[in-house]
């Protein structure tokens, strides 16, 4: 395939472009550590067996600790500075539903390089994504692969929106066990992107996935 799009010399600052950018580093590890706690108390919920005296109590806690929270908002749209170690930084929004660090509802999902080029990531998805019993539902699955494609895009300098994604599931996906998931870019056509990734589970692929992400068109980047 012929590689003729150009990669961005450096991804473009959100802030150019009116948007709250939020270094992750500067995220207070206390909301780091909430936001676990959240997970977990919506895993609970969810699995809960509790009688009504008790599901009284943590609806009141709940209530309480969520009035605490409600004072200054990030704002739908800010995103997230993240670097990496080999000083390359990234961008995603705050509140991403598969990697966003303080959504509780994101498993989470991140990326780093890959010795054999590409990105590589780790998630362990609990029984509250669950499809058919004791499997990932079909929709998040597409979801990690989506933003894994996504980030490859992205981390190779030609961040993007989907265009289309194809996805095969080609094993169940296990809940409550570590998947592994690999993607890369395998060509370029003006401002199409086209990238490729896997999951795998015990190191066998539960699912594949194609995408085309057509890079922002930016100005003074040329466009194709
Ligand atoms: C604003 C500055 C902010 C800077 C931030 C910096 C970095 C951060 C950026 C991104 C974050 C990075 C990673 C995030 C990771 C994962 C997130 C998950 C991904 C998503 O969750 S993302 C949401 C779902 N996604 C959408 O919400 C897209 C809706 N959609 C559109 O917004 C437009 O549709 C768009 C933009 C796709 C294209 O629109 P457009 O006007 O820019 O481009 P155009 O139509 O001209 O197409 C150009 C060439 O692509 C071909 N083409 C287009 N579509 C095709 C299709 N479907 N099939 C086959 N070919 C197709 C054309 O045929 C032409 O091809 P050719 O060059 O050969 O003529």
């Amino acid at each position: 395939m012929t590689v003729d799009a150009k990669p961005v010399a450096e991804l473009p600052d959100p802030r150019d472009f009116g948007f709250s950018v939020v270094p992750e580093e500067e995220i207070p590890a206390e909301l780091v550590s909430l936001v676990e706690e959240v997970r977990s108390l919506v895993d609970a919920v969810a699995h809960t067996k509790a009688g009504a005296e008790e599901l009284t109590a943590a609806r009141e806690a709940v209530a309480a600790a969520s009035d605490r929270l409600k004072g200054e908002r990030h704002g739908v749209g800010t995103m997230i500075q993240q670097s990496w170690p080999d000083g390359r930084v990234e961008y995603g929004t705050l509140t991403n539903i598969v990697a966003g660090p303080t959504n509780a509802a994101a498993p989470p999902l991140r990326m780093e390089a890959a010795p054999e080029g590409g990105l590589r990531g780790e998630a362990v998805l609990n029984g509250t994504y669950q499809g058919p019993p004791g499997l990932v539902h079909g929709g998040w699955v597409a979801a990690l692969l989506d933003q894994a494609l996504g980030s490859a895009a992205s981390a190779a300098g030609m961040p993007g929106l989907t265009a289309n994604l194809d996805v095969n599931y080609r094993n169940p996906t296990p809940l409550d066990a570590p998947l592994e998931i690999t993607a890369r870019v395998s060509g370029t056509e003006r401002r199409k992107v086209f990238v490729s990734g896997e999951i795998r589970h015990d190191g066998q692929v539960t699912a594949e996935g194609t995408a085309l992400m057509v890079r922002m068109n930016l100005p003074g980047d040329g466009g194709a």
